[in-house]
């Protein structure tokens, strides 16, 4: 494995400062100053149409600011290589007519940023990916195909394939938005082995229900501003 700079490995996962997004002529991310601190498991709350999609969007570099700066581990998101290190769980499997995939397959793409080209899987990437479906409770449903899974499993197999990546950043999105109780205790038991581990955790969320004792810092959004911050971090406190 490639050896980390020292200043990649003193960074923090996100630094976001005067962030602001537009989307259609509309301001939906105003002014957001947010350091994401190694080992954060950090809630982002708030209601409907708050900002707080568009802003782990942003944070991952997959909607640009309009002004203001955001670095992921030091980096600009452009700049940015070690996309091994963040494991993103959007809201939902992409569905669509294409080849049926299997359980197992879309965990195993979780490890593609790690892979040599050319190689084919290695030990160690089979395990990776018999651990993470150990951990989210599908082992058994390794074979099925994917589409063919209730949501809550579904989102279960996304989680899956981020763990399987064995990243230092997750970054969930509504993990817990139409899931079964099964599926909810199984995402709180990884969070929780995650925090444990002392994994950075960036998770959007409307409720905390059951993952709420594992929240170490949780950010309010509310008409695309951060409403409250639980515990920002000593740059932002020294700042205001
Ligand atoms: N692609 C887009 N184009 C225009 N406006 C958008 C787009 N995506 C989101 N918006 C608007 O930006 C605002 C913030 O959306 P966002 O999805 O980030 O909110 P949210 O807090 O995650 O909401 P929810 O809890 O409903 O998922 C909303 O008003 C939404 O309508």
């Amino acid at each position: 494995m490639k050896g980390m700079s020292p200043y990649a490995a003193r960074s923090a996962p996100f630094e976001m400062t005067g962030g602001h997004v537009r989307l259609e002529g509309r301001e939906v991310l105003r002014g957001i100053d947010l350091t994401v601190a190694p080992g954060d498991v950090l809630a982002v709350t708030g209601p409907n149409g708050a900002g707080k999609s568009t802003l782990v969007k942003a944070l991952l570099g997959l909607i640009p600011l309009a002004a203001g700066r955001t670095a992921i581990f030091g980096a600009a998101p452009a700049r940015f290589r070690d996309w091994q290190r963040i494991g993103y769980v959007p809201q939902r499997l992409p569905m669509g007519g294409g080849v049926p995939s299997t359980v197992r397959e879309v965990v195993a793409s979780g490890r593609v940023a790690r892979q040599s080209r050319w190689r084919p899987a290695s030990a160690a990437d089979r395990a990776a990916v018999d651990a993470a479906l150990e951990a989210v409770g599908l082992a058994d449903r390794a074979r099925d195909s994917a589409h063919l899974l209730s949501g809550g499993q579904q989102q279960r197999v996304l989680i899956a394939r981020a763990l399987a990546g064995e990243p230092d950043v997750f970054v969930m999105d509504e993990p817990t938005a139409g899931v079964d109780a099964a599926s909810q205790a199984a995402l709180a038991q990884t969070l929780r082995e995650l925090a444990v581990a002392g994994r950075t955790v960036v998770l959007v969320t409307h409720e905390m229900g059951p993952l709420e004792p594992l929240i170490t810092r949780n950010v309010v959004l509310d008409h695309g501003r951060i409403a409250h911050d639980s515990a920002p971090s000593k740059e932002s406190r020294t700042v205001a």
